[in-house]
């Protein structure tokens, strides 16, 4: 088979996590005999040097001719890089923003799985941890206080800023459509988190989410506010299994969620819209404190990959091939310094990507 691969490495550490992740599709690729086209697109601060915008239309022209889209991530130190002196449309965030939006990316699938092998780096009591947890966090990507209006304005020298939390109920049923749609190939529970004692947006989700959880009638639904919902990630991580939120609740609490599981740079995430494009992409950002150092995390975005060898190319045993070998690099106790501990052997992020790729 032959992918079309849109590629963006981004800013920071981007370059390098994608660079393995790209080592381990080609070796997945020459495996199983397929061809790999990949198309380099710009986004974030490397299109702002190049360009002077975050996103080009030829950045989403050729995101939009790509069977999918690998990224690595965008961003820079808000304090030191000149990025960040622009006005906030024009930053690198406002152009990872507008391709999710311009791609109708509305669903963000974020993994987070506790591996055996990791249990030592879980920050949780070893009594949680040793119970495992396996769970898929469901955000809603395009819609709520990310999009919605916003101004600063100011008057009689005060200044004030607003920003909008908008939902109609169609931007909630699909995503809930898709998260019910997920438990049922899961353990068929489904817990959606929300702030209904408080927001009017939160009271039609959780609405909506009830109407359709009725042509479910296999999946468990229950319903959790939001501070309860980042108590319990601590608390007894075991208990859930598709958590469905909106946008904002979903960035904060797929974070929280990835440092239970040992670090931020071991989940991965996929964005998709109602076609089998997706973009795929690690959680994290582009961590300027250590990039160019060879010392990143690359297996959040090779985990991406392989999602990306699932959801968009329905290649299951290639992607299986990919976690796999993620199971057996830590099995035989490879860790990059974020997930280090006693008795392992520490590599940095190029040797982790050939030895993933090694073990395809
Ligand atoms: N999707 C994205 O592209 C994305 C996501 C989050 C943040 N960002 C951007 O990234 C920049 C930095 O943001 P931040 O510092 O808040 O978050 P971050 O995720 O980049 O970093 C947080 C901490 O985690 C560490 N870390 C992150 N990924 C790692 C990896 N793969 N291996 C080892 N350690 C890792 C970093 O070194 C840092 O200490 C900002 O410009 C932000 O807007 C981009
Ligand atoms: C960089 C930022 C705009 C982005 C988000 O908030 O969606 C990031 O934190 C993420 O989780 O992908
Ligand atoms: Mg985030």
């Amino acid at each position: 088979m032959e992918l079309h691969i849109g590629c963006i490495p981004g800013d920071g550490i981007g370059p390098e996590i994608v660079g393995e992740a790209r080592k381990v599709l080609d070796r997945v690729a020459e495996k199983f005999g397929h061809t790999i086209q990949y198309t380099e697109i710009l986004l974030g601060g490397a299109s702002i040097d190049a360009h002077g915008v975050p996103l080009t239309e030829e950045a989403i022209e050729a995101a939009k001719s790509s069977d999918a889209v690998l990224m690595g991530s965008i961003g820079g130190d808000a304090n030191t890089s000149p990025w960040y002196k622009l006005p906030p449309q024009k930053r690198p965030e406002a152009g990872l923003l507008a391709i999710r939006k311009a791609l109708g990316l509305f669903a963000n699938l974020r993994p987070a799985v506790l591996y055996d092998e990791l249990a030592g780096a879980c920050p949780l009591k070893e009594e949680i941890s040793k119970a495992g947890f396996d769970m898929m966090i469901m955000r809603e990507l395009t819609g709520g206080l990310y999009f919605g209006e916003r101004k600063t304005t100011v008057e009689n020298g005060i200044r004030t800023a607003v920003d909008t939390l908008t939902y109609n109920e169609n931007e909630i049923r699909r995503i809930a459509i898709k998260a019910f749609d997920i438990a049922m190939k899961r353990r068929k529970k489904v817990t959606s988190v929300d702030k209904a004692n408080v927001l009017d947006s939160s009271r039609l989700w959780r609405d909506v989410v009830n109407e359709v959880a009725k042509d479910y009638p296999q999946v468990e639904l229950s319903h959790m506010l939001v501070d309860n919902c980042a108590m319990q990630l601590v608390k007894d991580p075991a208990q859930f299994d598709v958590i469905l939120t909106e946008n904002m609740f979903g960035d904060i609490l797929s974070d929280e969620a990835s440092m239970v599981t040992g670090s931020i740079g071991m989940l991965a995430s996929a964005s998709l819209n109602d076609t089998s494009f997706g973009l795929y992409e690690p959680s994290h950002g582009s961590a300027p404190d250590i990039a160019g150092k060879d010392i990143a995390n690359p297996i959040a975005t090779i985990l991406s990959a392989s999602m990306m060898l699932r959801y968009s190319f329905d290649l299951s045993a290639e992607a299986d091939a990919v976690d796999n070998a993620v199971k057996q690099v830590l099995k035989d106790g490879y860790r990059t310094s974020d997930i280090m501990s006693e008795g392992c052997k520490k590599v940095g992020c190029r040797e982790m990507g050939a030895l993933l790729a090694e073990r395809i």
